[in-house]
């Protein structure tokens, strides 16, 4: 246990709305290597968790901290600079882009190009583009999208733009990739496929920060679980422990249909 690293740590973390306490004294870590899902019933507070870890939100009291520098009060491209990309839980593509412009846009956020060496076309950035493209096709490949790099994003089935999304975040090079209902709309064999995506994205050296509505998806492909409830956390554990614990049952798992 005492060699697991601390990749994001979540410190006491209360953000208030006006007069909605969203979260309150949330705190847990994600640690290297794992695949960590957020649960909870709706409105338990997942999202504005997400949002404050990726820096959309600056929390009222507490700290997040990501590779021991926090990220409250950050850039948001100076978060993804950091190594965190996140999906969306509404689809944020550009639908008029190509499937590879758009995993292309995810990797300029990394490119070390200045604009006059990119005006100039200088053959530093001859050679980017090419790295860039052909570690974007990689990615598209990894994603389970070959084939489809010259599509528009639009042109493309549901399922194959929340890959895309994938794919366009994992092109940030990330340490760590927050997905927010990455299977919302998905039917089982999607959500089968999709789990065995995220296992192969963790096992490629990613961190996984999971949030789910789809119990059985969680279950399936997390290595920890943090329950949310009214803006607390209520559990903390593996996904068995966080199953057999009472309020858990009661706060979610005891809705019927939610798996
Ligand atoms: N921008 C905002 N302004 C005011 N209240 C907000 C805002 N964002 C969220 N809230 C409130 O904060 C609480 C937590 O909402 P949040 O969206 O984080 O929950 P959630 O667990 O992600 O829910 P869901 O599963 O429905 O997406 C809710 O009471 C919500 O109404």
């Amino acid at each position: 246990m005492s060699e697991r690293k601390a990749l994001l740590e979540v410190d006491n973390v209360t953000l208030r709305f006006g007069g909605v306490v969203a979260l309150n004294q949330v705190d847990f870590t994600l640690y290297e290597g794992e695949i960590l899902g957020l649960i909870g019933p709706n409105g338990a507070g997942k999202t504005t968790c997400f949002n404050a870890m990726t820096g959309v939100y600056l929390p009222t009291e507490g700290q997040i901290r990501f590779k021991g520098e926090q990220v409250s009060g950050k850039k948001r491209n100076k978060i993804t600079k950091m190594g965190m990309a996140r999906t969306f839980q509404n689809i944020r593509l550009f639908p008029e882009m190509t499937a590879l412009e758009n995993v292309l846009v995810g990797a300029d956020a990394h490119n070390s190009t200045s604009v006059p060496t990119a005006l100039l076309r200088l053959p530093k950035h001859w050679r980017e583009e090419r790295q860039s493209k052909a570690r974007a096709l990689e990615l598209l490949d990894f994603v389970g999208i070959t084939g489809r790099s010259d599509d528009l994003a639009r042109n493309l089935s549901y399922g194959d733009q929340r890959r895309l999304e994938i794919a366009r975040a994992l092109a940030t090079n990330p340490a760590l990739l927050c997905l927010d209902e990455p299977a919302a709309g998905f039917n089982p064999a999607e959500k089968v496929a999709l789990l065995e995506l995220i296992k192969k994205i963790r096992d490629s050296g990613v961190t996984v920060l999971l949030i789910e509505h789809d119990m059985r998806l969680v279950m399936g492909v997390t290595d920890r679980i943090v329950v949310l409830e009214f803006g607390r956390k209520i559990a903390e554990g593996t996904p068995e422990e966080v199953r057999d614990n009472p309020k858990v049952v009661a706060a979610y798992l005891g809705v019927p249909d939610a798996a």
